[in-house]
């Protein structure tokens, strides 16, 4: 194994500089501040020093899965972590329940397989959600239909053509992993040292299309799962695999909510049409929900812009900007605690 096939590039030596010395290593997999980190001389288990902890100011200084960050290591198999030393654009959500907190799902990730079941509980909604925040983080992309072998083809050639009039531009396939459907364009389109993370709500698949990706290989052990209250196996640590033939995957957990951050980006992206209209409101500030003159809701009126594209689009908008200003809102609490702290000390070193 060399660290180029954990998805080592020139890019990121170049990142590094000259006169960066040390060892490097890929974060493989995390669970509450304990590591797997990975490189080209092995595995090892991970924590990271009290000066990373001790600098730390928010969830997003500590490592998450895909980073490479630098090591020592201390012990057979046991390795400190003493910084990030390369994340390029990290996949993030609205953490469930806490507003305008980022949750960190990976990072260095250059294509999202973006799963969903055909079977029921199917929602195009919430493939562009995901599509938003893939986008926003300048991750390409690609849909999964999965378990195609439950629905008939008519059935699922509706839910195709549903996916290509809305969401146009997106590479999607359709596999059954029961029945060994559509895996080996999958497996094609897999390169060696990219990485592929896998998004989907539970159920959806993504552990079965990995474990079959992998040819059963690694799923047993490189997974660490636990049994959820229902008994029924989920994933519910983010981790990397290797493929046999190259390219790196990583699991995610299911997640039932994927709120909005600060995607404004994604939005645009994700809705093209909209952000054309929407330059040629007669408003500028035109929030497209009532206003003479809206570009938007003419073209939603003409059926040019799909309705339900619409509705989602505003509803996506609304929570980008809740999220905002709940996080400026809690930055200036964080600014005015610290300033308070400060103003303490200070009076106390009188
Ligand atoms: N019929 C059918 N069942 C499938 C297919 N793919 C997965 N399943 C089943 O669906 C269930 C859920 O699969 P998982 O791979 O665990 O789903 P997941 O998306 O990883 O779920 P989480 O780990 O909770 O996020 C399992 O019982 C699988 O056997 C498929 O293509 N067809
Ligand atoms: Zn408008």
């Amino acid at each position: 194994m060399t660290n180029a096939s954990l998805g080592y590039n020139s890019n990121i030596q170049n990142n590094l500089g000259p006169l960066f010395q040390g060892e490097i290593a890929r974060v493989v997999s995390e669970h509450k501040e304990r590591y797997i980190v990975r490189n080209e001389s092995g595995v090892y288990e991970a924590e990271i020093t009290g000066q990373l902890r001790f600098t730390a100011e928010e969830r997003s200084d500590y490592p998450i899965v895909g980073d490479w960050v630098s090591i020592t290591e201390y012990d057979e198999g046991k390795a400190l972590i003493h910084q990030v030393v390369y994340r390029d654009q990290v996949l993030k959500r609205q953490a469930v329940g806490k507003s305008g907190e980022a949750q960190y799902i990976a990072s260095n990730i250059d294509v999202a397989f973006i799963v969903e079941g055909v079977n029921r509980d199917f929602n195009i909604n919430r493939l562009e959600r995901y599509m938003t925040l893939c986008y926003d983080a300048n991750i390409q992309p690609v849909f999964i239909l999965n378990k195609v072998d439950l629905v008939s083809d008519l059935e699922l050639e509706e839910i195709k053509l549903e996916v290509e009039n809305r969401l146009i531009g997106v590479e999607m396939l359709c596999t059954s992993v029961d029945q060994q459907i559509g895996i080996e364009q999958l497996t094609a389109l897999i390169q060696e040292g990219k990485t592929y993370c896998f998004l989907g709500s539970s159920g959806v698949g993504k552990s079965s299309l990995i474990n079959i990706l992998l040819k059963d290989e690694m799923m047993t052990t490189g997974r660490i799962g636990e049994r959820n209250d229902r008994g029924k196996h989920t994933t519910t640590y983010r981790s990397l695999f290797l493929m046999p033939s190259g390219g790196i995957l990583i699991d995610n957990p299911g997640v039932r909510e994927v709120g909005m951050v600060d995607s404004q980006h994604g939005l645009e992206h994700t809705f093209p049409l909209i952000q054309e209209k929407a330059s040629q409101c007669r408003f500028s500030d035109c929030t497209h929900e009532h206003e003479k003159g809206c570009a938007v809701i003419e073209a939603v009126n003409s059926g040019e812009i799909p309705e339900d594209a619409y509705h989602n689009y505003m509803k996506l908008q609304k929570e980008q900007e809740h999220y905002e200003s709940s996080e400026l809102e809690k930055r200036r609490k964080g600014k005015a605690l610290a300033r308070m702290v400060k103003d303490a000390k200070r009076i106390k070193n009188r």
